[in-house]
């Protein structure tokens, strides 16, 4: 059975009126019975009394005939207000019973008779009729005093109780319920003042103290949510929205834009080489230049329209009003203005930086997010393959070309770190002796599906976007284990030499990490050969020298590959004095029969000996070029007449074979 939803309230007060006012019920319903059994012994002795006495004071009287005391002493007993009527039966002959009465007929009595005798002689029998409705009346005035007692009782009772139990047991506890509701609603609520020593106190004081930790937890929670979609919706350095948070308002924008004929601009921009100088200048450097350009890049804009960063240097702009394509234009030309101003990083270093950037318009080049990042993104590129520093607009003819040449960058990302990178080596050779005197390091991609890619299918990807500095790390410390392993397998190949780009070269830190990395593996500075093409030198010349006159002292050698085929500078020949010379193998392919060649190779030679630099000849592919190149004193030859770039373990074992 169900039980009746009574609140507390409820319950107590029933509880109270069921406790005091039943057994009062019953008190007053059993008092008749009581009351009754109380009196009536009472009444019953009073009367015997009575009847006692009357019958003693008319022995006197029947005993000497006394006619008129006798009457006395009836009209004495009838005066009693409890007796209604009198009788009496004299025993002596031809006596009258003598009968008298003063309640009316029919009243109620109780008769009740005793024998008058004198010296064992029966004088007669005297009947007497009590007043039996004087019972009567004596119970209802008992019941009415019990009644106005149990009254009394119930009242006063149930006043106390009732106070007693909404002071200390209602009231406390709606204030527990009250205090609870709050904490469980998260509304503010105070603390509660539980002064009192009992039971409701000790749970009132744990709620306090259970409120608190619910109120702290809350907070902590609160802060870690705020925290949480601070981390999930902004990006950590630059506060500003990061991709979630942009894609999120972008849908909500286009579903605007589309329903009011708005045209928007979804703006990809990348920062010119911001890889190269958050290395060469450090991460905090960094760090401050992207903040500079996001607020840069936050004021070129309007105040309604949204800046997010997305990762490293990209970041992505949308123009909510666009209006047209010219205002995107005109915005975007005063963005790149602001961004590429000069600005001051810590300890007063001075940096520029440019940036590229591709624009998408909505909803004509993308119906939705991706699709217009994706253009955007191509669009970017674009105008970095069109020199950086620039924007261009997205075009649909862009997609192929573009879309292969992204895809060939994000493999290349995954190729340097998924060791999908191998080097092979090609000997240089003492032609005269044949003795190896050195290996090039050539870097090849093994590719997933595409086969062994040569570094003419991707060297100038990862220049151009700026991952050939994780390259160069790569094959730098490959070729240092490569070699350390030849030489701990007793076949040393002389020195090893591999190809470093500009980017290298402007980074401070590269003779530190080329020290550290002949330390780690044991090597000689002068087994390691870098090279460089003059075009390397010449761009950034400064900071370039700085670095390579740094790696000079360290006793690293340096090679001057490609030579002849760039702005040869001979005064950079003589601030660099590489160690090695290397002839392009443009000028080696016609030797000896084209007469420039020729007289281009020996100028080389006399050069490079008055300075006492070392030539080697590249691409030594016949004999007759051999001999030429060895009659003109070239003796360090490099080409397939010796051998192709091969793998390390194939190198090993043409080592073997060599003097
Ligand atoms: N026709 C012909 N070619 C010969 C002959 N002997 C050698 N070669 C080729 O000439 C290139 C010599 O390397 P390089 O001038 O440093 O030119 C290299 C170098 O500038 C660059 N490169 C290679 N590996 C790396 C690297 O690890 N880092 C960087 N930054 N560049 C690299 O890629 C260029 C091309 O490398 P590869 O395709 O391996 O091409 C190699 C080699 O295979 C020959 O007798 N005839």
């Amino acid at each position: 059975m169900r039980r009746p939803n009574l609140s507390l309230r409820q319950l107590i007060l029933l509880a109270v009126l069921v406790g005091i006012a039943a057994p009062a019920l019953v008190v007053l319903t059993l008092s008749d019975r009581l009351t009754r059994s109380s009196v009536e012994p009472i009444l019953a002795s009073q009367r015997a009394a009575v009847l006692s006495l009357a019958s003693t004071s008319l022995v006197d009287p029947l005993w000497v005939l006394d006619e008129s005391a006798t009457k006395r002493a009836i009209e004495q007993l009838l005066a009693d207000a409890s007796v209604c009527s009198v009788s009496l039966l004299e025993e002596r002959p031809g006596a009258q019973e003598l009968k008298t009465a003063k309640c009316s007929q029919g009243w109620p009595t109780v008769d009740m008779a005793a024998g008058i005798k004198r010296d064992g002689v029966v004088l007669g029998t005297l009947t007497v009729g009590f007043d039996d409705g004087a019972t009567d009346k004596l119970v209802r005035e008992r019941q009415q005093q019990i009644v106005a007692i149990v009254a009394f009782q119930v009242v006063l009772g149930g006043v106390v109780i009732l106070m007693v139990l909404y002071t200390r047991l209602i009231r406390p506890i709606d204030r527990l319920k009250r205090q609870a509701s709050a904490i469980a609603a998260r509304e503010p609520h105070e603390q509660g003042d539980w002064q009192r020593g009992d039971e409701l106190g000790e749970l009132g004081k744990h709620l306090n103290h259970a409120g608190e930790q619910i109120d702290s937890l809350l907070a902590d929670m609160e802060a870690k949510n705020t925290q949480l979609r601070q981390m999930a919706m902004y990006d950590h350095l630059t506060q500003l929205p990061n991709r979630t948070l942009f894609r999120e308002v972008f849908t909500h924008e286009a579903a605007f834009a589309r329903r009011h004929r708005h045209l928007m601009a979804l703006l990809f921009v990348d920062l010119d080489r911001f890889k190269a100088i958050n290395d060469t200048m450090g991460h905090a450097a960094g760090d401050r230049l992207l903040l500079v350009v996001s607020e840069r890049l936050r004021a070129a804009v309007r105040g309604s329209d949204l800046v997010c960063r997305i990762s490293g240097d990209e970041f992505l702009l949308l123009l909510r009003d666009a209006q047209s394509a010219d205002m995107v234009q005109a915005t975007v030309q005063r963005m790149l203005d602001s961004v590429s101003e000069a600005l001051e990083l810590q300890g007063g270093q001075q940096a520029q930086v440019t940036a590229s950037v591709g624009v998408a318009l909505f909803p004509q080049d993308g119906e939705d997010f991706d699709e217009l990042v994706r253009h955007a993104d191509m669009a970017m590129y674009q105008a970095k393959q069109d020199g950086r520093a620039r924007y261009a607009f997205y075009e649909a003819h862009l997609d192929a070309a573009l879309a292969e040449r992204m895809e060939l960058e994000r493999e290349l990302a995954e190729a340097i770190r998924g060791n999908q990178l191998v080097l092979h080596y090609q000997p240089i050779v003492d032609a005269a002796t044949g003795v190896v005197r050195a290996v090039e390091a050539l870097v090849r991609w093994q590719h997933p599906t595409r086969g062994l890619l040569y570094p003419g299918a991707f060297i100038q990807v990862a220049e151009e976007s700026g991952q050939i500095r994780e390259l160069g790390a790569w094959t730098l410390e490959a070729a240092c284990q490569q070699l350390s392993r030849w030489k701990s397998q007793g076949r040393h190949p002389g020195s090893v030499a591999v190809n470093l780009s500009a980017s290298h070269f402007r980074d401070q830190r590269l003779p530190e990490q080329l020290h550290e990395l002949i330390q780690v593996h044991a090597l000689a500075p002068g087994e390691l050969t870098i090279e460089l093409t003059e075009s390397t030198v010449m761009s950034d010349s400064e900071a370039s020298m700085k670095t390579i006159h740094a790696l000079r002292d360290l006793g690293i050698e340096l090679a001057v590959d490609d030579f002849g085929t760039g702005y040869s500078s001979l005064a950079y020949l003589k601030l660099l004095r590489p160690k090695k010379l290397k002839i392009d193998r443009s000028f080696v392919r016609d030797v000896p029969g084209d007469h420039d060649d020729c007289v281009l190779v020996r100028a080389v030679l006399g050069l490079a000996h008055a300075l006492d630099i070392e030539v080697v000849a590249e691409g030594v592919e016949t004999e007759v070029q051999r001999q030429f190149l060895l009659g003109e004193a070239c003796t360090l030859q490099q080409g397939y007449l010796y051998s192709k770039p091969i793998p390390a373990h194939d190198l090993a074992l043409r080592l073997n074979a060599w003097p």
